[in-house]
């Protein structure tokens, strides 16, 4: 991303402007890939220094599972090679360690934090040489790395204010999705939208459903096949070992986003985390 020429993006919003002769129109960009962007937050706080960000979070393990389920099922998914052959289980076993021997190596280049660092560090504002190397390291692993939202998150709110920066739960969106989109409204500072209740139900991008013109409503989204040899029935065998391997991983950095939200920085985290990575 921060390689690309600016120009096409920042032509982008002004086609939008134009195409719809208005200027008081608020330009919004989304992917999954922005959030563990190491050199994002500076250059979209650069090209846009009022931006708000909105970040959404799901379970670490969940989150991490979903992707493997994906890159299983999509033919052409650029992980497809690494994740094909195994298990969820088996895969992530492997992941763990070369996850972990990078991390160690970049925990020799860790040092003191620098003087004057605020409550949030990040890529040119206050990271260590080493920090940054961890954030490589869990920028890299797509499938797991990226749920390491302590790092990421922290990354961000180095660079943007608190206050412009949103954080959402997944539980929450299933729950009440209208609630949400009143919480994202008010952050934006746009009038209340009547939304379509039928598609406040969907849910895209779902097991089996790969695509953004595909949607199902949220109860048909069944639990992971066995097939994927992710879920059998719930929590069993090795499945049970490697998702409580991968909880011992993710706690620390689920401890880190506990204390933001314990500080008032971050929203409340849904309770289920707190059991979970305790
Ligand atoms: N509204 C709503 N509420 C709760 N959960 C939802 C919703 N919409 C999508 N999903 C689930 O999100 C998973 C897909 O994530 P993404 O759309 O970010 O995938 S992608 O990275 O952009 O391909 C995928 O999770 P899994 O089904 O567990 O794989 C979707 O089911």
């Amino acid at each position: 991303m921060c390689d690309k020429h600016l120009e096409p993006y920042q032509r982008e919003a002004a086609t939008w402007r134009l195409r719809l002769n208005r200027t008081d129109i608020l330009i919004g960009d989304w992917s999954a890939s922005y959030f563990s962007c190491i050199c994002c937050p500076p250059l979209l706080k650069t090209l846009n220094p009022d931006i708000k960000i909105i970040v959404m979070l799901r379970d670490p393990v969940d989150r991490a599972l979903s992707r493997f389920v994906e890159q299983k099922r999509v033919p052409n998914g650029p992980f497809r090679k690494q994740v094909e052959n195994s298990t969820f289980a088996e895969w992530a076993a492997t992941e763990l360690v070369s996850l972990r021997d990078c991390i160690s190596r970049a925990e020799r280049f860790r040092g003191p934090a620098p003087a004057g660092a605020g409550p949030f560090t990040g890529w040119g504002a206050g990271w260590t040489l080493g920090e940054w190397m961890e954030a490589q390291c869990l920028a890299r692993s797509n499938l797991l790395g990226w749920s390491a939202y302590s790092v990421f998150l922290g990354n961000w709110l180095a660079h943007i204010p608190p206050e412009r920066l949103l954080v959402l739960y997944t539980v929450d969106l299933s729950a009440d999705p209208l609630a949400v989109l009143r919480r994202v409204e008010a952050f934006l500072g746009v009038r209340q939208h009547t939304y379509d209740p039928q598609r406040l139900g969907l849910v895209f991008n779902a097991r089996d459903c790969y695509n953004w013109r595909c949607s199902k409503p949220q109860k048909e989204v069944g639990p992971v096949d066995k097939a994927d040899g992710a879920a059998a029935g719930g929590h069993e065998g090795p499945f049970k070992q490697a998702h409580a391997e991968l909880v011992r991983f993710f706690r620390p950095y689920m401890q880190r986003l506990f204390s933001w939200a314990d500080e008032g920085k971050i929203a409340q985290v849904p309770p289920a985390w707190r059991t979970t990575y305790a």
